[in-house]
């Protein structure tokens, strides 16, 4: 399972949760301008916007997960088995394969209206990175500071959804995911009043009641639920260390602690990374399983117009600091 959302207090935060029983080995690759991509289908581009995000890099190529680019426009693949359909390439058309769609996109929008138009004409193929890399069955969330889309490869082609409260899960599809939420629509951060039998005397015994009845369990249409009300009520203070801070705080109100989501006998989903990326500074952040302490990779400090991937391994080995018992104790 995984969970993307934006945040914009003021700027514009947004990044995921992955939560998986295995890592692939994720890096933070920045692609930098003139770094030359080769379309499976045709075609390719010598240079674009340079793109900041995590990946798997496979000879050479960096497989996007998620990704900001440098003008903010940002992205996130989160899977959506069963329900992800992918079209054979055709003559006449942008033929794209899901493996290349966010480097693809990246490289070349600046925002979201652009984006937007340059999505009426792509063909998503199921084309292979390799044999040992079959298509993912994916679902996106695309954003800039301007609004955010939800975009879904179906039968009848690529679906592209407003999506007002900046939330993607897994399965079911999106506008089933929405429509859940009218379920809801009586919770809230205040103490709850008694509507249920004014004339009984009820009592609000603890704090927290008015959202009694939020999901608390670790499926997909529950994190939805529950990423959604708390990113929607949160309130952070005004550095970027507040909002970084309280971003990942909503995050783990869906984080996936090893042991609750047994997979198959003895395998255990967990949040194997989250990230959170300032979409105008081009700043990605991001914390593991293993390691809590927020690390940051800025693509402002790397060499924009180069030609060759830089990559950081995350950090995954925890990171305790012993506060007493030093030298002078
Ligand atoms: C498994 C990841 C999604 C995690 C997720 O959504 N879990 C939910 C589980 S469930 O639905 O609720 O069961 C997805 C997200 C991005 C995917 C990767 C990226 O798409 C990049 C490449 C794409 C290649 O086609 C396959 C390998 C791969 C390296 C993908 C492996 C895997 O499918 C990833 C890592």
């Amino acid at each position: 399972m995984c969970t993307a959302i934006t945040y914009q207090p003021r700027e514009l935060y947004m990044g995921r949760s992955l939560d998986y029983e295995a890592s692939y080995g994720e890096e933070i690759v920045m692609l930098p301008r003139r770094f030359p991509l080769r379309f499976r289908h045709g075609g390719g581009s010598e240079q674009g916007y340079a793109i900041l995000g995590t990946a798997h890099v496979a000879d050479g190529y960096p497989l996007y997960y998620d990704a900001v680019n440098e003008k903010g426009l940002g992205i996130a693949g989160l899977n959506f088995v069963g329900n992800a359909r992918y079209a054979a390439p055709q003559d006449g058309r942008q033929n794209v394969a899901q493996f290349e769609f966010i480097p693809w996109l990246l490289r070349q929008c600046a925002t979201l209206a652009e984006a937007r138009q340059l999505l009426q004409a792509v063909n998503l193929t199921g084309t292979p990175f390799s044999l040992h890399f079959p298509a993912a069955q994916l679902h996106w969330l695309l954003a800039d500071a301007t609004g955010a889309l939800t975009l879904e490869p179906t039968a009848a082609g690529l679906q592209i959804y407003e999506n007002p409260v900046g939330v993607l899960t897994n399965n079911p599809p999106f506008p089933q995911q929405l429509f859940a939420l009218n379920n809801y629509m009586h919770l809230s951060p205040r103490q709850p009043e008694n509507t249920f039998a004014p004339d009984v005397p009820l009592q609000a015994y603890s704090r927290g009641m008015g959202a009694l009845g939020l999901p608390g369990d670790l499926s997909s249409g529950s994190r939805f639920v529950r990423a959604a009300f708390t990113k929607l009520h949160s309130v952070c203070g005004e550095s970027e260390a507040d909002c970084v801070g309280q971003f990942f705080h909503i995050m783990e109100t869906v984080s996936q602690t090893r042991g609750c989501c047994e997979v198959a006998p003895g395998e255990f989903e967990r949040t194997i990374y989250t990230s959170c990326w300032n979409a105008a500074r081009g700043i990605y952040y991001y914390t593991t399983y293993g390691n809590r302490r927020i690390t940051a990779v800025d693509l402002h400090r790397e060499p924009l117009d180069g030609t060759a991937l830089r990559r950081y391994p995350m950090l995954t080995a925890e990171d305790i600091l012993m506060q007493n018992g030093g030298a002078d104790a």
